[in-house]
């Protein structure tokens, strides 16, 4: 993971402005003027609303439908780019965009892998389903170690209440955000420490909405697989990034001028030059960049 993912965002701009009260038709003239759009978007506290249990996290409906409006169209790209694996995400995203999991750490493009033809291994499973992710080299083979450093941590913190220890096989997250604050703060420190002792200063720590995530200490996060799909698009490619959380800061930075960045929530010093509430607020954004003679009403329920 990168080394950003070590502290608190250092972003700037505090008091940043509201995405869909200031500059909303500049900013959507400004991604739509490029060759290309693509959309890099986080899952968890941004396209789907936090819930207590990570497993209960769901795409709403009217979302999905937003998302699908912008896939369909030629000239966009839709990218959910999440602390989640891809295969946690293929299971709440049905729509075939691509999914980039794990931080930035691996990626599955299940457009075209829905287009390359029967699998070859004979298998019944569908293409799609069959397509394995694509995972950076450092990063798989750091996966030992990071599947023991969760079932330490899954001994270490058994005793305390309402601590989950999510193995993502790539990095893992130590949940707490129904703990008791006591109970939340050992959970913390005991984290920390086991991942400093396991990992040999070969694991990295980040901390995020009511989580520490742990992964292998490589210079490569959500900013870089940014860039790499940048460059997989056409010159003068738009990106819009938006995300909520502490690894969402290293795709901001990866924008440039012409790009848009937008921090969900605002609780946060960020490096992101908008803000928006909530993912209901990014939906309504996504309707109107989507197209707005098609546009469904705001109104819209989940
Ligand atoms: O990059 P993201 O898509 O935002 O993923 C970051 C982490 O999101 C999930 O945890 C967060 O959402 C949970 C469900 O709403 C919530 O219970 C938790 O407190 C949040 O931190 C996910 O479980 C992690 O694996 C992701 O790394």
């Amino acid at each position: 993971m990168d080394g950003s993912m070590t502290g608190d965002p250092d972003g700037t701009a505090v008091g940043y402005p509201d995405l869909l009260n200031r500059d909303r038709a500049e900013v959507i003239s400004t991604l739509r003027s490029g060759s290309h759009l693509l959309c890099c978007l986080d899952f968890d506290g941004t396209l789907a609303p936090i819930v207590d249990d990570p497993d209960e996290a769901t795409l709403p409906p009217a979302t999905e439908r937003v998302l699908a409006r912008l896939h369909d169209e030629p000239d966009v790209t839709v990218a959910i780019v999440s602390g989640r694996s891809v295969l946690d995400l293929r299971s709440r995203v049905e729509l075939p965009v691509t999914l980039v999991g794990n931080h930035g750490l691996e990626r599955l493009d299940r457009a075209s892998a829905d287009t390359r033809g029967p699998d070859r291994s004979g298998s019944t499973e569908s293409v799609a389903g069959a397509f394995r992710p694509v995972v950076h080299p450092l990063a798989a083979a750091a996966v030992p170690r990071i599947e023991a450093c969760a079932a330490t941590l899954e001994t270490v913190l058994a005793p305390l209440p309402n601590i989950r220890v999510e193995s993502k096989r790539l990095t893992g997250t130590v949940h707490y955000r129904t703990a008791p604050a006591p109970v939340a703060q050992l959970c913390r420190q005991l984290t920390v420490d086991v991942v400093e002792r396991f990992g040999d200063e070969r694991l990295s720590l980040s901390h995020g909405d009511e989580i520490v995530e742990f992964g292998p200490a490589i210079e490569w996060g959500k900013g870089d697989a940014v860039e790499l799909l940048r460059n997989e698009h056409p010159r003068g490619t738009r990106i819009l990034v938006c995300g909520d959380d502490t690894t969402d800061e290293d795709a901001f930075r990866a924008l440039r001028r012409s790009d848009v960045g937008v921090r969900v929530g605002d609780r946060t010093r960020s490096t992101a030059r908008y803000r928006t509430d909530s993912p209901r607020t990014v939906r309504e954004f996504l309707d109107q960049l989507a197209a707005p003679v098609l546009s469904e009403t705001v109104a819209c329920g989940d």
